[in-house]
Order: C-alpha cells, then structure tokens, then sequence
C-alpha cells in the first residue's frame, strides 16, 4: 500500500545543513497499522509530511496504492491527495466552522453535490459519535471530541489511507484510548490502512500490527509489534519498551552469592509469553519434568493489540544439567527465553 524508497530529506538554513531523513525505506501493507515511533527530533513529521508530499523529499520515491506520489504535477498531487486522510497532535479544526461544517469542508474542496456531501457528513458523524454535536463549535468541544471531529473530516473523501501525526499526544490516557479503540474500529470495518507517528510505545503496544522505530533519522529497527515486545534488537527499542513494561531486575536479586559448596547452579531467565502460549502451563511442567526449582522474581501480563502478551523473570535452580534440559524444554515449546545473568 505504502513503498517508501530511500527517502533522504536535508534542510538548508543559513548556517546549517539538517539531515532530517536518511535513507529511509519501509513497505506497509493495505489494510495494516503501522506505526513509526522515535524520540522528539528523529525525522517522524518529516517522514509523514514526505509521504503525502507536504514536503518534497531531496532523494527517493513514495508510492501509494500503484501511484509513485513523488513524481506526480501539482494537480494530479491535489486530487492524489484527497485519498489520504491526515488527523493532527493539535485537531486543526477550523474554529469559525461547527462540527458539520469542518467535517464538509472537504467534501466542498473535492466539488460533491451539497445534497450528497451532507448524507456523507450525517454518516461520518454517526460513525465518531457526534451527532449531536454536528451544530457544536470546536471551542465547545473536548480534546477528544475535536479528535472525532478531525477523524471524520479525514474519512470525508473515503480516502485508502489515513496518516496520524502524534493525534492522541495532547489527550488524557482515557481518552487516548477511546480516540485509539475508533481508529481500530475504522480500520477493521473499512480495511483502511493507517499509518501512525508517536514517541509514545504505549499507542503502539495498544494499536499497531507492525512498527518501525526511527533514530536520529534512521530506521534502525522494524518488525511485528509483538516480535519488538519479546525480542527488541536494539538500544532504542529496548529504551522505548522499558516505558511500558519494566523488563529490569533490581540489582540485589542479580547479585546473591552462589553456594560455592554444591553442584547446584541458578539462573536467572526472562520468558516471553506470546499469543497461545500465554495459557499454556508450560512452567510448571518443566518443574516436574526436570526437577528444577523455580522461583518468580517478576511477572506481568498484558496485551499487545489483541494478543495476550507476558513476561516473567525466573530464577531456576537445579544441577547444570537439570537447568539446561529445562531450557531447552521451554524453547522447543515455543517461548522466547532469554538469559539474563548466572548466579
Ligand atoms: N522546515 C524545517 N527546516 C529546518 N529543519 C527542520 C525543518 N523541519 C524539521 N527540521 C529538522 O529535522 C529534524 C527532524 O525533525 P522532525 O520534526 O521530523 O522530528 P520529529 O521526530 O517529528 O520530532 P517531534 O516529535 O519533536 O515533532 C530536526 O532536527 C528538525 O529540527
């Protein structure tokens, strides 16, 4: 749905030369949540402004449902654009229009016949919840009700892809969630595809199928949501993690002296628990199976998207065979293991 090719944007000021993306290449496909997530600086707006070409990129191409949007003349942008939908941090609602109005104003642009934009209009704003609010002014709004407002005056022009650009990071959790749970919802009933940007892992952990993490204007990390949660492969993604799910061990665990006098050996382990093999109970047969001790130093279970998702940190004791055995056992039954210290 999405190809991004190489995409380097440099900006020239006076005294600088800022390279705001640098050889980014991605491919989202129809119908999927993608998100990009990076701290305050990285190239995200400038990834997102280059894919609907709000910003011409110095290098490489961006194509879109077949059409390479990059090489297209201004009036074939203009009409390539009304088939992607932008949701905004800040709403961007005109606030001399109400509800009805921003939501038509589109559909106005794009020349539909008043009788039908206005059914359009009636329909979108059953579909975010606001019907009774069509004759609202956004500074009557709440934050998330003006989100619903920007949201459907996206959808106005049924577009194929929707971009969001930080669109919940100026609202409260509760709210962000509502704001996410009906972007999931479109997605789901019109195989909208919808690209996201945010520096918050939580908005991905509840939203996304797949992410890409940015860093300093790279892409350094892409993959499932769910495979980055359980096997983070760099720095950055381990950082943006470590906000949501506490994956440290505090010291004094990791450094109990080992009894020097037995064969006895522990390890301290961190198991990932995946979809199915979340109520599976896998742990508790590998102790009777391999006689090894296990002790639970931490655990927590939590959903990504709409898989259950868990960790849990365990110290197995036992003799170096009885440990190895029992991890082989875990990894053969499908669980990411991975080894955190010997003590
Ligand atoms: N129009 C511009 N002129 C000059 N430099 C710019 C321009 N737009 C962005 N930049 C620079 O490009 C880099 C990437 O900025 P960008 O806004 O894409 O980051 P971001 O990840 O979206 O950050 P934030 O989350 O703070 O919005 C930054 O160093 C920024 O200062």
């Amino acid at each position: 749905m999405i190809e991004v090719n190489n995409l380097t944007k440099i900006f020239y000021t006076p005294s600088q030369k800022i390279v705001a993306l640098d050889d980014v290449s991605l491919y989202v496909e129809k119908g999927e949540i993608f998100g990009i997530i990076g701290l305050s600086g990285a190239g995200k707006s400038t990834l997102i402004r280059c894919i609907n070409m709000l910003e011409k990129p110095t290098k490489g191409s961006v194509v879109i449902d077949g059409i390479e949007i990059t090489a297209l003349e201004p009036q074939e942008l203009r009409s390539a654009r009304q088939k992607i939908g932008m949701i905004f941090q800040h709403f961007n609602l005109l606030s001399s229009r109400n509800v009805f109005d921003n939501v038509i104003f589109p559909l106005e642009i794009a020349g539909v016949p008043r009788k039908n934009a206005s059914k359009r209009v009636e329909e979108l704003l059953d579909l975010v919840g606001l019907t009774d609010r069509a004759n609202s002014y956004p500074s009557q709004l709440s934050g998330g009700q003006k989100q619903r407002v920007g949201i459907a005056r996206a959808l106005a022009n049924s577009p194929k892809l929707l971009l969001s650009d930080e669109a919940t990071s100026a609202l409260d959790p509760q709210t962000t969630r509502s704001i996410l749970d009906l972007l999931k919802d479109i997605n789901r009933r019109f195989n909208l595809t919808i690209l996201l940007i945010t520096h918050d892992m939580n908005v991905i952990k509840e939203t996304c199928d797949r992410v890409a993490v940015i860093d300093d204007s790279r892409i350094v990390e892409v993959g499932r949501v769910i495979d980055i949660f359980s096997n983070p492969q760099t720095a950055t993604s381990r950082s943006f993690i470590s906000n949501v799910i506490n994956r440290e061990i505090p010291d004094q665990l990791l450094q109990r002296p080992a009894d020097q006098t037995s064969d006895i050996i522990k390890r301290v382990i961190r198991v990932s628990f995946i979809g199915e093999s979340a109520g599976k109970p896998l742990i508790s047969s590998m102790i009777k199976k391999f006689d090894v001790d296990a002790n639970i130093l931490y655990g927590n279970i939590d959903r990504i998207k709409d898989t259950p998702f868990g960790y849990l940190t365990l110290e197995l004791t036992g003799t170096p065979d009885q440990v190895a055995e029992g991890l082989d056992y875990l990894n053969e039954h499908g669980l990411e293991v991975e080894g955190i210290e010997d003590v």
